[in-house]
């Protein structure tokens, strides 16, 4: 047990990046609980394809020792060897793009049918452009139903920026508007968003987009993450409401940061309880 465990050491040990080896007690306390035989057996190995920017801020050393106290362990697929010589794997967690590698996955689904794939290509493609990302939602019509779920008045535009002040005005958009990069592929550039206050600055704007009105929600929201039955609600600062009087008063195309990431958290922040129904447009 106690050789098995130090194996998994090194093993987690190989395969974490040299920028995540800030070693807290929680992380000494769980390496001190694995040397020492306390922990259950390897129940599950999760093979994960990440890009280096995920590893780091899904897999930090404190949740990997969570998990092997659970007898879950992670280990890094390498891209550059087949995937059915790697493993043996119960899960393969990934989130990486490109047809390359989703063709991967689907031959490795066709023959290794045993193992989980988190999640199967075909089933997250529509979450890779922020278009029919965000019909899924509208597909299931549910303004006026137990709740009200709203899809904000959006445009694709796939290029041309000189057309896109016409295309708003026929579509009757209301400004100002936020742009959104049409693929979503977790690069740094697809977070890119900004917002455009005047007819005139919608030429600025860089296709492939999706424009969507401005929704005032009084600079909060929440997010909402579920895994099976499990449901967790967290509440995230976000942008503020445009008053009519900013918007006549404003012009041009503002970039806007990761708004409502991790950091942003309002959880603990004393708000009026009105202020997300709170409409000045
Ligand atoms: N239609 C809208 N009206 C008002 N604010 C918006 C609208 N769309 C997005 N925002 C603001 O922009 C932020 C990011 O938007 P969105 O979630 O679409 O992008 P994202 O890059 O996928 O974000 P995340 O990384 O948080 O998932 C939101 O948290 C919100 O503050
Ligand atoms: O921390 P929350 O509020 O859950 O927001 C996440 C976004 O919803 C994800 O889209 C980000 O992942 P990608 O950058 O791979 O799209 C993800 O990026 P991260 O894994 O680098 O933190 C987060 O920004």
């Amino acid at each position: 047990m106690v050789v098995e465990n130090m194996r998994m050491l090194r093993l987690m040990e190989e395969n974490r990046d040299t920028t995540m080896v800030d070693e807290d007690d929680e992380t000494k306390t769980i390496k001190k609980v694995l040397n020492e035989g306390l922990i259950e057996p390897i129940k599950l190995v999760v093979g994960f394809a990440l890009t280096s920017k995920k590893r780091k801020s899904f897999l930090q050393p404190k949740f990997e020792g969570l998990a092997r106290l659970k007898g879950i362990v992670f280990v890094a697929i390498d891209q550059d060897k087949p995937l059915s010589e790697q493993g043996p794997f119960d899960i393969v967690l990934h989130k990486l793009s490109g047809k390359d590698w989703q063709q991967v996955l689907e031959d490795y689904r066709q023959t290794h049918p045993e193992v989980t794939v988190l999640d199967p290509p075909d089933a997250i493609k529509h979450l890779h452009n922020r278009q029919s990302m965000l019909q899924v939602v509208a597909d299931l019509n549910l303004s006026d139903t137990y709740g009200n779920v709203n899809v904000p008045q959006q445009l694709v535009i796939k290029k041309d920026a000189s057309s896109i002040a016409l295309k708003v005005a026929k579509e009757r958009l209301r400004l100002p508007l936020v742009a959104k990069p049409l693929v979503s592929d977790g690069s740094a550039k697809s977070h890119e968003l900004s917002l455009a206050y005047d007819q005139y600055s919608l030429q600025k704007l860089e296709p492939p987009l999706v424009l969507q009105e401005f929704v005032n929600h009084g600079g909060v929201l929440f997010k909402v993450f579920i895994v099976g039955e499990a449901i967790k609600v967290v509440r995230r600062f976000s942008l503020p409401n445009v008053s009519k009087r900013q918007l006549s008063r404003t012009s041009g195309v503002y970039r806007f940061p990761r708004v409502s990431c991790a950091v942003a958290s309002a959880d603990d922040a004393d708000l009026d309880p009105d202020v997300a129904g709170k409409d000045s447009k």
